[in-house]
C-alpha cells in the first residue's frame, strides 16, 4: 500500500519518545482547538525528573497479592462530610477483619476526640484479632505524636505511620521550610518516636513513614530521608520499616508512577528491611492502573479503601484491585465472597452509595442488556455447565459472579436492545420455559413492540405475562373455542378425536381421524371449515417430577398463513390440543385477531 492509500496518511504521531509533539507539527484534528485553558498547565514530565534507566517493570509480572492495608478508617474517614462515628468505625473495622485484612489503618487519634476515643475502645475491645497489626497516623508535631502513643497504650502491637509534606510546594508554601529544615523536623519526630517505643519494651511497635506527594518530591531528597530513617530506626528483616509512597494527588500517566517506584526500589537501602509501600489516589482516575504498575516496580504494599473512597476522587480502591488479581488467577488473600453484604456495609459506614457501574461491586456490572451480548452469555453459560471444565470463560462476564456471591438471575436483563437469545434465556431458568428456534424469533418482536412502547425494563415476570397474553391464552379462550372432546384408538391404532367446537359463538359436533390425536383434531377442525397443517411440534416438561405441567408448542399453516401457538397443562395431550387451538385463534383475521 502507498503513503497516499494508507488511512493513517496525513495523520501525524501525537507523542515521540521523548517529549511533546512539536509545537510546529501539522493540526490535523478537525475538532475545535483552544477552547480549554490548557496552557495553564504543565506536563508531569515538566514537574518530576526520575533520574531511571533500564526500567524491569514493563516485563514484569504480579504472582502473588501484596499486603494490603485497607486506609477506610483514616484518609476514608477524613473525606466524609460526616465522619464515621464509633459504631460505624466499629462496623468497619469488623468487616475488615473478617475479610481478612491483617493491617488496617485505624485513624488519626491526635485528630479528634473520637478518633482518640476509637482507637481506645479497639485498645479495650479484645476486637483485635491476634494476627492483625492496627496502624495509627501522626503528623511530625511532638505534642501530636505524645498523643498518638497515648492512644495504643495496652496494644499489643502497633505501626506508628509517621507522614510530612517534602514536596516543593508543600514544603515552602504550606510548612513554610526548607529542604533541611524539613528533614530536621522528621529526625526529631522519628527520635522521639523511637524513644515512646522502647518505653514500651512488652509492645511490638513498629515504623511508616510517608513522604507527603512522593510523585512531585525529588528523588535524591525522598532517599535522604527514607534511608535516614531506616538507619535511625534500626530496621532490619525482622523489624522492617515501611516506607511508603504516596500519588497523594495523581499527576501523570500511571508508567511515570511505575518509573517513581522501580527507582526507589532499586535505591533504598537496607532493601529486605524495607517494605516499600504505596499510596494511590485517583485524581486522573488511573489509581488502579498506578497500583498495579507500582507493585510490577516494587512495591510490596498497597494502601487503599473500599470501593475508593478518599479524598477528592478518591483513594485506589482497594476490591477493584484485589479482584483484578483473582481475575488473572492470582489468590487475593481477601474474602469477597458476599461482595453485596461488603458494599452495604460500606455505604453504611460511609453513607456514600457505590455506582452501580463500580468494577466487580456495582449492581449492573454483571448484567447485560444488549441482544448479542445475552445469546453470547447464554450460550456461554450453557457450554460452561455441558464442559465440567473449572476454567471460567464465559464471553462478557470477566469472573464468575457466583465467586463474589452474585447469581446469574441478574445477568441477563431484557430491554429493547434486547434479543431472542436473552429472552429465551429468562423464561427458562426462571419458568422451565424451553422455546424453540424459530418462535424466540416471533416472541421477541413481540417483546420488543412492548418494550419499545413502553421505554422499560421487561422482568422475568412480564416476559412471562406477555408469553402468556400472546400464546397460552389465545388456546384458552379465543374465537374457536373446544366445549368438550375426547379421543380413542381403535384396535388397528388409528386416532379419533371428537368434539364440541365453538365456532364465532356457533356450536357443532365434529369429529376427525388421523395417525395421531393431533392429526385427528386438525382434521375435526377441517371438518368444520378450518384448514390446519402442524409444520413442526414440540413439547417438554417445565420442571422435574410427574406432577409438573408440559409446554407444548406448535407452529402451523392456518388458512395459508403461519402462526405459532402454545399450551400448557398437566396433561401433554391437552396441552398439545391447545398449542394448535393458540396458533388457529392467533391467525390474523381469522377467528378473532384483527387483521
Ligand atoms: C495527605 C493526607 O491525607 S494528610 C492527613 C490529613 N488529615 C487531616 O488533616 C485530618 C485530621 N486533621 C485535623 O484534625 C487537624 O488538621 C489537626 C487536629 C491534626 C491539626 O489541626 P490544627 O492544629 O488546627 O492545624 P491545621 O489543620 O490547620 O494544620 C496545618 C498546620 O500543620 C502543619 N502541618 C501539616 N502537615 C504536617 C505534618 N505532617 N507534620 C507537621 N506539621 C504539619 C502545617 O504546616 C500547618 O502549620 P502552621 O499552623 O504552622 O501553618
Ligand atoms: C500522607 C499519605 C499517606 C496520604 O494520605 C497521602 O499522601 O495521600
Amino acid at each position: 500500500m502507498s503513503d497516499r492509500q494508507s488511512p493513517m496518511h496525513g495523520f501525524p504521531t501525537l507523542c515521540t519518545p521523548r517529549g511533546p509533539v512539536p509545537a510546529d507539527a501539522p493540526h490535523w484534528n478537525p475538532q475545535r482547538t483552544g477552547s480549554m485553558p490548557s496552557h495553564r498547565y504543565r506536563s508531569a514530565f515538566d514537574r518530576v525528573d526520575i533520574p531511571l534507566t533500564g526500567r524491569t517493570w514493563p516485563q514484569a509480572r504480579i504472582e502473588r497479592a501484596p499486603l494490603w492495608v485497607p486506609v477506610d478508617l483514616r484518609d476514608g474517614n477524613q473525606a466524609l462530610a460526616e465522619p464515621m462515628d464509633t459504631p460505624r468505625k466499629r462496623r468497619m473495622f469488623d468487616l475488615l477483619v473478617a475479610m481478612g485484612f491483617k493491617e488496617i489503618e485505624i485513624g488519626y487519634p491526635s485528630a479528634s476526640r473520637t478518633d482518640f476515643g476509637f482507637v481506645r475502645h479497639l485498645a479495650g475491645s479484645g476486637a483485635v484479632p491476634d494476627d492483625v497489626t492496627v496502624v495509627v497516623f501522626t503528623p511530625a508535631k511532638p505534642e501530636l505524636i505524645d498523643r498518638t502513643f497515648e492512644s495504643i497504650e495496652g496494644m499489643d502491637r502497633a505501626v506508628v505511620h509517621l507522614y510530612i509534606p517534602t514536596a516543593p510546594v508543600w514544603r515552602e508554601v504550606v510548612l513554610g521550610r526548607d529542604r533541611a529544615e524539613v528533614h530536621g523536623t522528621v529526625r526529631e519526630a522519628a527520635r522521639q518516636m523511637e524513644r515512646l517505643a522502647r518505653a514500651r519494651p512488652g509492645a511490638d511497635i513498629r515504623f511508616e513513614f510517608s513522604p507527603e506527594v512522593f510523585i512531585l518530591t525529588e528523588p535524591d531528597f525522598i532517599l535522604e530521608i527514607c534511608n535516614g530513617l531506616t538507619e535511625l530506626w534500626d530496621a532490619s528483616p525482622d523489624r522492617p520499616v515501611i516506607h511508603n509512597l504516596p500519588a497523594t494527588v495523581e499527576i501523570a500517566t500511571p508508567n511515570v508512577y511505575a518509573d517513581q517506584i522501580e527507582y526507589m526500589h532499586r535505591h533504598l537501602d537496607r532493601r529486605d528491611s524495607v517494605i516499600l509501600s504505596v499510596h494511590p489516589h485517583n485524581d486522573r482516575g488511573t489509581g488502579t492502573a498506578c497500583a498495579e504498575l507500582a507493585v510490577l516496580a516494587g512495591a510490596q504494599r498497597v494502601e487503599g479503601c473500599l470501593f475508593g473512597n478518599g479524598e477528592r476522587t478518591g483513594n485506589v480502591d482497594l476490591v477493584n484491585l484485589a479482584l483484578n488479581l483473582h481475575a488473572q488467577g492470582v489468590d487475593p488473600m481477601i474474602d469477597f465472597s458476599d461482595i453485596d453484604e461488603i458494599r452495604r456495609t460500606v455505604e453504611y459506614c460511609n453513607r456514600l452509595p457505590v455506582p452501580p457501574r463500580h468494577p466487580y461491586g456495582g449492581d449492573l456490572v454483571y448484567t447485560a442488556f444488549s441482544g448479542t451480548h445475552q445469546d453470547a452469555i447464554s450460550k456461554g453459560l450453557a457450554h460452561h455447565a455441558r464442559s465440567g471444565s473449572e476454567l471460567w470463560s464465559v464471553p462478557y462476564l470477566p469472573i464468575d459472579p457466583a465467586d463474589v456471591g452474585r447469581t446469574y438471575e441478574a445477568v441477563i436483563r431484557v430491554n429493547s436492545q434486547s434479543g431472542k437469545g436473552g429472552i429465551a434465556h429468562l423464561l427458562r431458568s426462571n419458568y422451565g420455559v424451553d422455546l424453540p428456534a424459530r418462535l424466540r424469533a416471533d416472541f421477541s418482536r413481540t417483546v420488543q413492540t412492548a418494550t419499545d412502547d413502553s421505554g422499560l425494563e421487561a422482568t422475568p415476570k412480564d416476559l412471562w405475562e406477555l408469553f402468556e397474553t400472546t400464546y397460552l391464552a389465545p388456546g384458552r379462550d379465543g374465537g374457536v373455542a373446544l366445549t368438550s372432546w375426547s379421543t380413542d384408538r381403535n384396535p388397528a391404532g388409528e386416532h379419533r378425536f371428537i368434539c364440541t367446537l365453538r365456532v364465532d359463538e356457533r356450536e357443532g359436533d365434529y369429529e376427525g381421524t388421523g395417525n395421531g390425536p393431533v392429526s385427528a383434531f386438525t382434521r375435526a377442525l377441517a371438518a368444520a371449515g378450518i384448514e390446519v397443517d402442524v409444520l413442526d411440534f414440540t413439547e417438554h416438561a417445565t420442571g422435574p417430577g410427574q406432577g409438573s405441567p408440559a409446554m407444548a408448542y406448535a407452529e402451523c399453516r392456518v388458512g395459508g398463513q403461519l402462526c405459532w401457538g402454545a399450551g400448557q397443562d398437566t396433561s401433554v395431550l391437552t396441552a398439545s390440543i391447545l398449542a394448535v387451538l393458540s396458533a388457529v385463534n392467533r391467525t390474523e383475521g381469522a377467528y378473532g385477531r384483527p387483521a
